[in-house]
C-alpha cells in the first residue's frame, strides 16, 4: 500500500527523533524547520496531514504560524507538551487552528489513531472540493435551471461569429459571459478588449473606438490605436452600450456593416475583423422606442441575445457561489471561520440582491474578515435573518447529528458503503460506526 504522506514542522527536531522510533508503517513524513520551508514543502507533495511540534508557546510566531495553516487543505495536528494547553493565549489557538492536537510523549497507537481520523477528515474535505468542480460551465457558478439555460445557449454562440447583445442587471455577470464567448471561441488567442460606454466623457469616445492621428485634435500630440483596432481578430466588449452618444452610435453601425474603420484624423480607411458583443442593463428596445438609441444599431447589435438572470431568479446556485467564494478567498479569513451558518444560508436565499452576484461577493469577503465566529452569520452578512421554521434555532444535537450524517454519508459514497473502510477513515470503531448509521437512520 502507498504510504500517506505528512508534514513534520519541528524547529529543533526532537519529535523528528521521537516519531522516527515509532516506525509508522502506513506514513511518509517530510520534515522540515522553518515555515517558509512548510509552505514549499505544501506546495509541492500535497500531504493532507501536518503535524506542528512545539516545545514553548514561542517555538513559531503566532501570526506566520495562523497563516500558513489557513493557507492549506491541510488537517494539523499540534505535537505539544500538557502544561502548553492551559497557556492562556496558545490554548485557544490549538483549539482555533488544528484539527487535534497530542500531548508528549508521543504514544504509538494514539498518535496512529488521531493520524488515521485527520486523514479520513482530509479525504472527505478533499472528495467535497473535488465535487465542487463541477458547479457550472464556462467558469460560472450555477446549476440552476436558469444558468443550464444560458449554458445552453453560450454552447451556441460559441460556433459562430454573429454580435451577441447581453442584457442583465448589473452585477449579474455579464462581462464574465463575454469573457467565455472569447475564451471559447476560436478567437481566443486574439485580444479581449473591453470599453465601458458609460465610464468615458463623450469627447473623447470617437478616439477611444476608432483611435487618431498625431494632430488630430488639440492634445494629440501622437497616433493612437482605438479599442476597436486593438481589438482586431479577437472580441471588443462594450459595456453600457446605451451610453454610447447618439451621434456615435451612427459610426460604430457603419463599422459594423462595412467591417472597416477610419482613425479620426485620417482618410485611410482600414480593414478590421473584431467580434463586438455589447452588454446594457436598461431595456435598449425601450430607450428605441423613446430615441434614445438608433433602432437600425439595436438590430445590428441584437442578432443574438442573451439575458443573465438576476440572482434572486436562481437561489438554488447561492449556496454553490458562497462555497466558491469563501474557497477563493480563504486566504484573507481569520483561521476559526469554517464556512456559513445555515440561519445565514437560508437568509441569503430569502434576500433579494440587488447588486446581484457582485454584491455576494462583497458581503461575503467582508464577513470572512469580520466575523468573530466559526460559521458567518446573517448578520455577518448585514443581510436580514428570516424567521426560521417554528421560530426556533436547532438545538446543537440537531446540529451536531446533521453534520455527522452529512459526513458518514458522503464517506460511505465514496467508499462505495464499504463500511470497515470508512470505519478506518473517520477514525472509529466499526461497531461506533454502525451504531452512529442506526441512530441516524442512514440507508446502507
Ligand atoms: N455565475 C457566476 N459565477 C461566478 N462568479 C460570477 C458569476 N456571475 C458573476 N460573477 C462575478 O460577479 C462579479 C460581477 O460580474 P460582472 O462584472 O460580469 O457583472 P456585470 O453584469 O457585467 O456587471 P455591470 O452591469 O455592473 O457591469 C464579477 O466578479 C464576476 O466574476
Amino acid at each position: 500500500m502507498e504510504k500517506r504522506k505528512g508534514v513534520l514542522l519541528d524547529r529543533n527536531g526532537a519529535v523528528r527523533t521521537a516519531l522516527d522510533d515509532l516506525d509508522l508503517p502506513d506514513w511518509d513524513f517530510h520534515v522540515v524547520s522553518t515555515i517558509e520551508e512548510a509552505n514549499r514543502a505544501l506546495g509541492i507533495r500535497c500531504p493532507l496531514v501536518g503535524l506542528v511540534a512545539f516545545t514553548s508557546p514561542q517555538s513559531w510566531s503566532a501570526r506566520e504560524l495562523e497563516s500558513l495553516l489557513a493557507r492549506h487543505d491541510v488537517e494539523w495536528i499540534a505535537i505539544l507538551g500538557r502544561e502548553l494547553l492551559r497557556n492562556q493565549t496558545f490554548g485557544p489557538m490549538v483549539l482555533r487552528s488544528f484539527h487535534d492536537f497530542h500531548t508528549l510523549p508521543l504514544d504509538r497507537d494514539r498518535l496512529i489513531m488521531t493520524l488515521g481520523h485527520a486523514h479520513g477528515k482530509a479525504l472527505i474535505c478533499k472528495s467535497i472540493v473535488e465535487q465542487e468542480d463541477d458547479i457550472g460551465r464556462y467558469g460560472m457558478t450555477g446549476r440552476s435551471p436558469k444558468m443550464v439555460q444560458l449554458y445552453r445557449q453560450l454552447d451556441k454562440i460559441l460556433t459562430v461569429n454573429a454580435p451577441v447583445l447581453i442584457g442583465g442587471e448589473s452585477g449579474t455577470g455579464k462581462e464574465l459571459v463575454a469573457r467565455a464567448i472569447h475564451h471559447h471561441s476560436e478567437r481566443a488567442n486574439a485580444p479581449f478588449i473591453t470599453m465601458n460606454c458609460g465610464a468615458i466623457a463623450p469627447n473623447l469616445i470617437q478616439s477611444e473606438l476608432f483611435g487618431h492621428e498625431r494632430g488630430a485634435f488639440t492634445g494629440a500630440n501622437q497616433r493612437k490605436i482605438g479599442n476597436i483596432e486593438a481589438a482586431n481578430q479577437g472580441v471588443l466588449f462594450l459595456d453600457e452600450i446605451g451610453d454610447l452618444p447618439f451621434d456615435l452610435q451612427a459610426n460604430l453601425l457603419r463599422f459594423l456593416q462595412e467591417k472597416t474603420i477610419v482613425r479620426v484624423g485620417s482618410t485611410a480607411r482600414m480593414r478590421v475583423d473584431v467580434r463586438v458583443i455589447a452588454a446594457t442593463h436598461v431595456d435598449l428596445g425601450r430607450a428605441v422606442a423613446e430615441g434614445r438609441f438608433r433602432e437600425d444599431l439595436f438590430y445590428r447589435l441584437n442578432v443574438l441575445h442573451i439575458k443573465v438572470p438576476p440572482l434572486r431568479e436562481r437561489a438554488q446556485d447561492i449556496a454553490l457561489l458562497v462555497t466558491t467564494i469563501f474557497n477563493e478567498n480563504r486566504h484573507q479569513k481569520s483561521p476559526q471561520v469554517k464556512g456559513f451558518s445555515s440561519e445565514a444560508l437560508h437568509a441569503m436565499c430569502e434576500y433579494p440582491w440587488p447588486g446581484n452576484v457582485r454584491e455576494l461577493i462583497n458581503r461575503v469577503q467582508h464577513a470572512m474578515i469580520m466575523t468573530e465566529s466559526k460559521l458567518i452569520s446573517a448578520a455577518d452578512l448585514g443581510i436580514p435573518s428570516p424567521d426560521l421554521e417554528g421560530g426556533t434555532n436547532p438545538t446543537l444535537n440537531e446540529v451536531r447529528s446533521t453534520v455527522e450524517k452529512d459526513v458518514i454519508v458522503s464517506s460511505l459514497n465514496k467508499y462505495q458503503n464499504n463500511v470497515s473502510e470508512v470505519a478506518r477513515q473517520l477514525g472509529v470503531s466499526r461497531v461506533t460506526l454502525y451504531r452512529m448509521i442506526d441512530r441516524l437512520k442512514i440507508i446502507l
